[in-house]
């Protein structure tokens, strides 16, 4: 099992890690050369744009896809074995559910299942939604199906927690709900927690860790505040051409041009020259700025690098 040296110099566990993992359909490459380390105990976003890969990555991560290269490992055991089954729990986008069992009978059905299974936790998370112990699951609506996964997932009391886009169907009162549930079982039991999402509130008041992934590989990977640090935004006169000369030397991950202004998002390699106006960008205006330039080196921080050559180990 690999791990890294942190700021405090405790070794951390990886909950997962990518070597140059690609997926390939007939139609042509869902994933392709994807190579990240997710440190254990983050909640962390997977972002990128539609079919960029998010779904198919989790897929090989909890085994229900086999990667045509590369390999991906959960707390350093192969997915499908008993040591990342017993660790991991995996919400799909469509939340596959017995249709035709009550909700009693599921959770029922988990506890037999799983040997660490919470039944009071998973009973609180049915019941703050009201939805009843003796309705079919068949009956139910999307986001109260959503509800009874969750309360699966959690039940289950993973180690790491992968979940596809959970939030799509749910009300902006529940969302809210769910995520803070998540947040507190998250801090309470360490769990990672891995979540592909659209949506950047989630990622600002939830994560505190980013993958963004895009037709070519990983492009933003690491701990949010150091993503956000590592990149300033600076406003200025636009005088000429191309690329101002002030910003050679560091590296712009995309520069715009508004009349006689001109506003780049820039990863400075030490103090920058020039008249500028400094700010720190958010979230949204880094992770755009990236999806929009394709050509700009990625930024992958330690904690997210893996070894390659711990690949063939
Ligand atoms: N079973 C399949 N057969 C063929 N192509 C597939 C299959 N599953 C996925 N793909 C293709 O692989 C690519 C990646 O799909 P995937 O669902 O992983 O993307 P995604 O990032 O999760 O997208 P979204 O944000 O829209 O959910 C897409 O081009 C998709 O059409």
């Amino acid at each position: 099992m690999s791990t890294v040296i942190g700021n405090g110099g405790f070794a951390e566990e990886s909950a997962i890690e990518a070597y140059g993992l690609g997926k390939r359909y007939r139609r042509g490459w869902a994933l392709k050369d994807c190579s990240f380390r997710l440190p254990a105990g983050r909640i962390c976003g997977l972002v990128g744009p539609n079919g960029a890969g998010k779904t198919t990555l989790m897929g090989t991560a909890v085994n229900l896809l086999k990667p045509t290269t590369g390999t991906v490992r959960v707390f350093g055991a192969a997915p499908g074995s008993e040591e990342a089954n017993r660790r991991t729990a995996f919400l799909a986008q469509e939340k596959p559910l017995f249709r035709r069992f009550t909700v009693a009978e599921i959770l029922r059905l988990g506890r037999e299942l799983n040997p660490r299974w919470d039944q009071k936790t998973a009973e609180e998370i049915v019941r703050s939604g009201n939805v009843p112990f003796t309705a079919r699951i068949g009956t139910l609506s999307g986001g109260q199906r959503t509800r009874v996964a969750f309360a699966l997932a959690f039940g289950r009391r993973p180690d790491l927690l992968i979940l596809d886009e959970p939030m799509s169907d749910l009300d902006p009162l529940v969302r809210h709900e769910l995520m803070s549930v998540l947040m507190a079982e998250a801090a309470e039991h360490g769990t990672t927690v891995l979540m592909s999402t659209h949506m950047l509130a989630d990622l600002e008041n939830i994560c505190d860790y980013l993958i963004v992934i895009a037709s070519g590989g990983v492009r933003l990977a690491g701990e949010v505040e150091d993503l956000l640090t590592a990149h300033t935004l600076l406003t200025g006169a636009h005088t000429g051409e191309g690329v101002p000369q002030d910003l050679a030397r560091h590296t712009v991950v995309e520069s715009r041009v508004s009349g006689r202004q001109v506003t780049a998002l820039v990863r400075p390699d030490g103090p920058v020259a020039g008249t500028w106006q400094a700010c720190t960008p958010n979230l949204e205006e880094i992770l755009l700025a990236y999806l929009r330039s394709p050509d700009t080196p990625p930024l992958i921080s330690p904690s997210a690098q893996v070894d390659p050559k711990a690949a063939a180990a």
